[in-house]
């Protein structure tokens, strides 16, 4: 006999009763004790719970649970999004309760429009799908349709950040097989148990799933989430022209990287209000040449000052069997005949870097040894040690402050709380594509843009940077608090609908005709609240 791992009876029963106060609402543990559970992903019964708790209170009363979200968006988040989005991943098909998004699967192949239309939701409501296909889920792999909380959690975030309606958005999981022998051998897998689909099999679904979705829905836009590399280069560009749709692993990851990077230049050239710190003085390493290490940094000057490292080393030009992804930043100075040192210490001696950022998954890959080293090539060493979920990250917050006796300037993808050093309190940074894809896509949505083009990808980095109010830079902070996030998406959404109306692809005229001030009511106006419940988008 098949049994669940867990006992959830206890969460079985009548709809909870959450009395939403009218200032922040505390849960059950604090935050703080919370933050030291999520230290090295250990993800703890209790978050795990407090994951089907709020699945089960959306569901049930969804007024409830955005208000909470909204009102403790930095309590919350960890809860619905990484880290613990990334636990519940891996559990799915154990904890799975209720329908809460669609599932198209390689066998609706030739009939996706009719799966499609049961979305049983107003079709003519529909803005927004986050479409995962489970195959890169944060750092943890290929989760075939185990990947679905991805698409729900990030949804969640662009309700509370951004104020999209909750009917209007649609959480989609592709299933086209797992490669995952966890899951084929699961007697509890939800997803077909077979092997991922051929490319081109792939490639069929993918046309007909865009043709389907843009006639059911034609005001969706799409965000791809989560596709292994290849696929998330391969899908963007096949469509990023035919329909609205774009990449938050590459573009929104890229956005919130050159957001967080520019605001660090500014710390690090001594001048956190200086609009425009001298880029050209840095040099970049990424550990991790993947879809979140080479998204969106295109700039020819930028190219020059950037040197990615994969599994192999550095990457350098004319390297036999070099994916197309990396060959853009792979370095021209260096031969394939050069003697290039392996490890990351004698990488970082060798180049000398400003930054050094983590996209690698490689969990404690910035070691003492290459911290130390950071920091004595630097005042203030620019370290981001990208990769999720917490256990998968580069390097703890703590350590980077003891091992750069407080130096560093710092922003990780999960979160970590709050460090004393020598008296001192110090507050890490999320470098974290949630900063960005909400506003984005609000923008996008309200401006009707035909398509979603780099440039607003970039005008929503520069509207993210300079976001930062005078009181977060005093403590050094080089992102928003994000308790902010619903302003912070509105003058990302700004600066989005401005970019959209520049490149020619924004389709409503009268938002040209407002200036930035009425832009901003308008945006605001658009928003939803979950208090007052009515459909604004
Ligand atoms: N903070 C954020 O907003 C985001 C973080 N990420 C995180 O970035 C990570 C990577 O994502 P992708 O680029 O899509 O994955 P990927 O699997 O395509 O890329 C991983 C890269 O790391 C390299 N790598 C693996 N082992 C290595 C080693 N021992 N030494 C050096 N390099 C090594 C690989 O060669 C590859 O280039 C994931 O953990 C993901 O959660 C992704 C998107 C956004
Ligand atoms: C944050 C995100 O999108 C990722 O880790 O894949
Ligand atoms: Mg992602």
């Amino acid at each position: 006999m098949v049994t669940r791992d867990w006992n959830y009876d206890q969460l079985i029963g009548p709809t909870p009763s959450v009395v939403i106060p009218t200032t922040s609402v505390a849960i059950p543990t604090t935050a703080e004790d919370d933050m030291q559970k999520f230290r090295w992903g250990e993800s703890t019964e209790s978050t795990r719970v407090k994951f089907i708790y709020l699945s089960q209170l959306k569901l049930r009363d969804s007024n409830s649970f955005y208000t909470l979200l909204v009102r403790n968006m930095s309590e919350i988040t960890p809860l619905i999004y990484t880290p613990t989005v990334g636990e519940a991943c891996v559990e799915y098909s154990q904890i799975y309760r209720n329908p809460e998004g669609l599932f198209v699967s390689i066998l609706d192949k030739g009939s996706i429009s009719s799966v499609v239309r049961n979305w049983p939701k107003p079709h003519s409501q529909a803005r927004i799908t986050v479409i995962t296909d489970g195959s890169r889920i944060l750092g943890l792999g290929d989760l075939g349709v185990n990947g679905m909380p991805i698409s729900i959690g990030k949804l969640s975030l662009y309700i509370a950040g951004a104020g999209i309606h909750p009917d209007s958005t649609i959480p989609i999981c592709l299933d086209l097989g797992t490669n995952n022998e966890r899951n084929l051998s699961d007697p509890l897998y939800l997803g077909l148990k077979r092997r991922r689909s051929s490319e081109k099999e792939m490639t069929e679904f993918m046309q007909e799933l865009m043709e389907a979705l843009s006639t059911t829905f034609p005001r969706l836009l799409v965000q791809f989430e989560d596709f292994s590399t290849d696929n998330a280069f391969k899908y963007l560009e096949m469509f990023r022209h035919s329909y609205k749709v774009f990449n938050d692993d590459i573009q929104g990851t890229g956005g919130v990287v050159l957001s967080g990077f520019t605001n660090a230049a500014r710390i690090a050239s001594k001048d956190p209000n200086s609009t425009c710190p001298n880029l050209g003085d840095h040099k970049v390493l990424f550990l991790g040449a993947g879809s979140a290490g080479i998204g969106g940094l295109s700039e020819d000057e930028a190219r020059e000052r950037i040197w990615t490292v994969d599994s192999k080393g550095i990457v350098v030009h004319g390297k036999p069997g070099l994916a197309e992804h990396k060959k853009y930043f792979a370095r021209r100075d260096m031969s394939l005949n050069d003697v290039l040192p392996r490890s990351l210490v004698d990488i970082v001696r060798l180049i000398k870097p400003t930054a050094l950022l983590g996209l690698s998954t490689i969990r404690n890959a910035f070691t003492k040894e290459v911290v130390e080293a950071m920091s004595e090539l630097n005042e203030r060493p620019i370290i981001f040690p990208l990769s999720n979920p917490v256990h998968l990250s580069e390097c703890d917050y703590s350590d980077a402050v003891e091992w750069s006796k407080g130096k560093v300037v710092f922003a990780s993808g999960s979160p970590f709380p709050k460090y004393q050093y020598e008296g001192r309190t110090y507050e890490p940074g999320q470098g974290n594509n949630m900063y960005i894809f909400p506003g984005l896509g609000l923008g996008t949505i309200l401006c009707h843009a035909s398509e979603v083009t780099d440039s607003m990808v970039n005008a929503s980095a520069i509207s993210l940077a300079d976001s930062v109010s005078q009181d977060e830079k005093a403590d050094g902070l080089i992102y928003p608090r994000l308790h902010r996030i619903r302003d912070i998406s509105v003058e990302i959404a700004l600066g989005t609908i401005r970019a959209a109306q520049r490149a020619g692809v924004a389709n409503a005229p009268k938002l040209t005709t407002m200036d930035d001030d009425q832009l901003r009511d308008y945006i605001r106006c658009k928003q939803w609240l979950p208090a007052d419940g009515t459909s604004k988008l």
